[in-house]
């Protein structure tokens, strides 16, 4: 049995590089940038009004000001502004020569039909000058960058329609197990129904990778062998779920490795997730996690999610907020580390939630996040403040 921080280093060291590629914008929301961005353009472009009023000179605004002309967004001036007049102005307007501020059209009165008067003392200068925000050959994205709406504006404020992306790894997912039975089924008997493979196809589609459900291997080792050769042959990482602890028809090691696949770790110290299984073949990752559902679920999110992000070039970073404990949390040294599924209750308090272990998966369901709790036992006070990984 190796340490979790063992496993996760031992992934991280055999990640495939699968290159990039382009895609078009509107296909580009959580993708993986491949290089960085540069701006084709200053930002903004041209000296531009901040508020909608009238655009002067600072040294006139106690005076009574000539209308020259009218800017609306996206009309160049014609004129340049001289002692005592002004131009009346858009937010987002280019400012005109001459002038140096802008006037709020809601402190002046008109005094004649093409003449305004300022009725404030003071004035902000109210332009966002030309490259504030953005130069030219700048780099407004980072290389490794996970593409978020906000990204988006970006990309298409500098014209980078078509970026180049990291692809995606493409993950084939088998849930081994002759009890299992798809969703569609009515589980009778000692059936069960698979969930794993459902929920790690979500887990992988919502990162960002190309996830297919190859559904149920019965424990069987013919059946077993085919479903992951034809897994091996279509895809980059295969995922199976079950089938690694010590029972007789835990089959999956074995056969892994009379794949060609040499397996790097079969045991890692936490809980859930013990029996998790990470092998290498020559252009394909195989990770074969616990059957109880909980301990799939945690698994990807901490060894396999950020494997999958490694391999498309983004260094992943789970999110952790400090929070106080709700009541005493006392936990007795064990072989594992421990993962204990938290909630929240007010904004910087939370509480444990009842679970009874690593196949209780609707716990999981108001669940926020976990506590990371190291083998030699933990104990926390109510009030307490603790770090929690959030999901
Ligand atoms: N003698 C030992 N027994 C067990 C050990 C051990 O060290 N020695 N480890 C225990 C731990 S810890 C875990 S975790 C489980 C993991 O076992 P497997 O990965 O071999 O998984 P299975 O036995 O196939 O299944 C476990 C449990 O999960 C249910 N399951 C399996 N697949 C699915 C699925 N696709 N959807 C929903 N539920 C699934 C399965 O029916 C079992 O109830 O082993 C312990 N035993
Ligand atoms: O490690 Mo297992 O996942 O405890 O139940």
């Amino acid at each position: 049995m190796i340490t979790f921080d063992e496993a996760y280093a031992i992934v991280m060291d055999n990640c495939l590089a699968l290159g990039s590629e382009t895609v078009p914008l509107e296909q580009s929301l959580g993708r993986v940038l491949a290089e960085p961005v540069l701006s084709d353009i200053d930002m903004p472009p041209f000296n531009k009004s901040a508020m909608d009023g009238y655009a002067c000179r600072r040294a006139d605004i106690r005076n009574e000001l000539t209308v020259v002309e009218e800017l609306p967004a996206g009309v160049a001036p014609t004129k340049t502004i001289g002692a005592n007049e002004c131009a009346k102005i858009m937010t987002g307007s280019m400012v005109p020569q001459g002038a140096d501020c802008v006037i709020m059209v809601e402190d002046t009165v008109e005094v004649s039909a093409t003449t305004i008067r300022y009725t404030e003392e003071e004035t902000k200068t109210n332009i966002c000058t030309r490259g504030e925000d953005i130069r030219a050959g700048d780099e407004v994205l980072a290389k490794g960058a996970v593409i978020q709406p906000q990204h988006i504006a970006v990309l298409a404020t500098v014209g980078c329609t078509q970026p180049r992306v990291a692809k995606q790894p493409r993950v084939g997912i088998i849930s081994t197990g002759s009890e299992l039975v798809e969703p569609s089924e009515k589980a009778t008997g000692a059936k069960i129904r698979n969930s794993n493979g459902w929920q790690l196809a979500a887990q992988v589609e919502q990162m960002g990778c190309l996830a297919t459900n190859m559904g149920i291997a019965v424990d069987d080792e013919e059946a077993l062998a085919a479903a992951i050769g034809k897994a091996m042959a279509e895809n980059d990482v295969v995922m199976l779920s079950g089938g690694v602890s010590m029972g007789d028809y835990d089959l999956v090691p074995g056969i892994l490795k009379n794949n060609g696949i040499e397996l790097l770790f079969t045991s890692v110290a936490i809980k859930p997730g013990r029996p998790s299984t990470f092998g290498v073949g020559e252009q394909v990752r195989v990770f074969a996690l616990p059957g109880n559902p909980v301990a799939t679920y945690m698994q990807f999110e901490a060894l396999v999610k950020p494997f999958l992000f490694n391999m498309m070039g983004h260094a992943f970073r789970p999110r952790h907020v400090c929070a106080k404990l709700n009541r005493d949390l006392r936990l007795k040294p064990a072989k594992r580390s421990a993962i204990i599924p938290i909630r929240f209750t007010a904004p910087d308090r939370v509480e444990p939630i009842e679970y009874h272990g690593s196949a209780h998966i609707n716990a999981l369901c108001s669940a926020d996040g976990f506590l990371l709790c190291p083998s030699e036992g933990s104990s926390f006070k109510q009030d307490e403040e603790v770090d929690v990984r959030l999901f």
